[in-house]
């Protein structure tokens, strides 16, 4: 038996001890070995190559074996937060319960396994804070729209939108139609953001500039709509513009939560009291496997 073997073997039986929800594999591990009843997926992630830049950076002896420790310290760390950000991501849609996961990692230098309780999931539980506003089955619902909309764009091209949900009748006066607001007279079933038969259009509708004004009910009352908001004192991340400035003043302004996708990068971002509460940088769902 050879290492990968050893260390995928041990990975499923503590799967299996622990009753695992799922196996994220991270990493260029062969998936082909490894044989469950558990649900495995995979993750993917580019990896900066170690030895590439030692070689471009490195100086003394001992600086490079600084070096090298940092960089196999952060390496590890970013894998592991991979496999964390990947379990929340599923768990936020739906593909895998709340419980235990089971991480294996393979970097060009070594192999790690992981083992992630999604309760102490970061995002989870900052996912978990903005419940105070909007339920969960409403936050899945945007989350999933949302990732779509990063993941697929529309026509080949990457779209940005933005999610204004919660606290409507302020919302809406604070804000103005940009263009003709598509849910005007659409009956209620047709506004609904809980029905997936309407997410189609709603994906559609990203496309308009300004954004989508949303009941806690989940009711679209608006698309195409802009905020008039005092955004001179919000500080959102360096590069995004607009949009996500005055997304993230509503929030400050009014009782609702703002969840955005950038059109450069379809990073996703949810912001609540002016402030932002949870960052996406990739929304790249992982692929089940078994
Ligand atoms: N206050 C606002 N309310 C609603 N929409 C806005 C507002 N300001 C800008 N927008 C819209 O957002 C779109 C993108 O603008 P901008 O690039 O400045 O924002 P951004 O935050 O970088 O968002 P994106 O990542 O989607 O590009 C513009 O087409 C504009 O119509």
């Amino acid at each position: 038996m050879d290492s990968t073997e050893v260390v995928v073997n041990t990975a499923i039986r503590l799967a299996e001890e622990l009753r695992s929800k799922a196996i994220i594999i991270a990493g260029e591990l062969n998936s082909n070995i490894i044989e469950t009843s558990i649900p495995v997926y995979f993750a993917s992630r580019k990896q900066k190559n170690l030895i590439d830049h030692l070689v471009a950076s490195s100086r003394t002896k001992e600086e490079r074996s600084k070096e090298t420790l940092d960089r196999i310290h952060q390496q590890a760390t970013g894998m592991i937060e991979h496999v964390e950000n990947a379990s929340a991501i599923e768990f936020i849609m739906d593909e895998v319960e709340e419980g235990t996961i089971i991480g294996m990692i393979e970097s060009k230098d070594s192999y790690a396994i992981v083992v992630h309780d999604l309760s102490d999931n970061q995002m989870v539980r900052t996912l978990k804070e903005c419940e105070e506003r909007i339920s969960a089955e409403m936050l899945r619902v945007i989350m999933k729209v949302a990732f779509d909309i990063s993941n697929t764009g529309r026509e080949g091209k990457q779209i940005g939108t933005a999610f204004i949900v919660g606290d409507v009748e302020e919302v809406m006066m604070r804000s103005h139609q940009m263009i003709l607001n598509p849910y005007t007279g659409q009956e209620d079933e047709d506004k609904n953001i809980l029905d997936k038969k309407n997410w189609e259009s709603v994906k559609e509708f990203a496309q308009l500039d300004g954004v989508f004004v949303i009941s806690e009910e989940g009711m679209i009352e608006a698309a195409g709509r802009y905020l008039d908001v005092d955004a001179r004192d919000i500080s959102v991340e360096k590069g995004l513009g607009g949009r996500h400035v005055s997304a993230a003043a509503i929030t400050r302004d009014t009782v609702s939560i703002a969840i955005t996708v950038s059109e450069s990068g379809g990073v996703i971002h949810i912001y609540m009291d002016g402030k932002e509460l949870l960052h996406i940088e990739s929304a790249q769902r992982a692929i089940r496997l078994n």
